[in-house]
């Protein structure tokens, strides 16, 4: 694993919302943080078939365009009824015939394919979501981290918060979903704290103790 020096740092992503959790988590590490959205670099083609090859080819991307490193998060949420979907192909589940996106529609594709598989009570509605950070160097060096949390998807949903599937998901042990939980509940992390609730911040827990030695 290679170490991050402080500086600046490319987040290689187009998602507000993921941008945002990863300003939170990394914002206290004086890194100088510029998005691929904000310095108008093309979204590069999701053609893996893993979490872990998207995040290359997005994090790749970003930093030979811009000689920086460049961190990305590939993410989703795998169902165990639905052999692991919609997985790697989360987001494209939320793409409307007209080519936009819609997490509502997303949720109700979701809800569908459950309800075909019977799968309607609530031990049949296990879900994880994951995350896969990958840091890349601009001469082709990466790392990987993977964060994990499971749980439960839930209809309705429920809350406006956070973004994506989140108002589905309802991570095991809680009684609010991830669209009722304050930001700082789902994926809030500092050092010395035990276990990040969520996929990304559990990454993120990964990557900041072995690329920044922080625990
Ligand atoms: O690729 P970038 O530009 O980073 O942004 P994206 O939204 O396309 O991100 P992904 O390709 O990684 O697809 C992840 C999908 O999973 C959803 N997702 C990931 N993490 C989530 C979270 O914490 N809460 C809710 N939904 C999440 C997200 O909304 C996307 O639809
Ligand atoms: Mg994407």
């Amino acid at each position: 694993m290679r170490k991050l020096e402080k500086g600046r740092l490319i987040v290689a992503t187009h998602n507000k919302g993921k941008l945002q959790e990863i300003h939170d988590l990394i914002g206290p590490f004086g890194f100088e943080t510029q998005s691929a959205a904000e310095l108008g670099l093309p979204e590069p083609e999701e053609t893996g078939t893993t979490f872990e090859e998207n995040a290359a080819i997005k994090a790749l991307a970003a930093a030979k365009a811009t000689g920086l490193p460049a961190l990305s998060d590939d993410s989703g949420v795998a169902v165990d009824a639905l052999d692991g979907a919609p997985g790697v192909y989360t987001a494209n589940w939320a793409e409307t015939p007209d080519g936009t996106r819609d997490f509502v529609y997303g949720m109700h594709r979701v809800e569908n394919a459950l309800r075909e598989k019977g799968a309607l009570t609530p031990d049949k509605r296990t879900a994880r979501f994951v995350s896969v950070i990958c840091i890349a160097w601009p001469d082709g060096h990466t790392d990987f981290y993977r964060g994990e949390v499971e749980g439960a998807l839930v209809w309705p949903p429920r809350g406006s918060q956070g973004f994506g599937y989140d108002p589905m998901f309802l991570p095991d042990g809680h009684e609010r979903t991830f669209g009722e939980m304050e930001a700082e509940e789902k994926h809030g992390w500092k050092p010395g704290m035990a276990e990040a609730l969520s996929h990304r911040a559990r990454a993120f827990q990964l990557f900041a103790r072995d690329a920044l030695g922080i625990e």
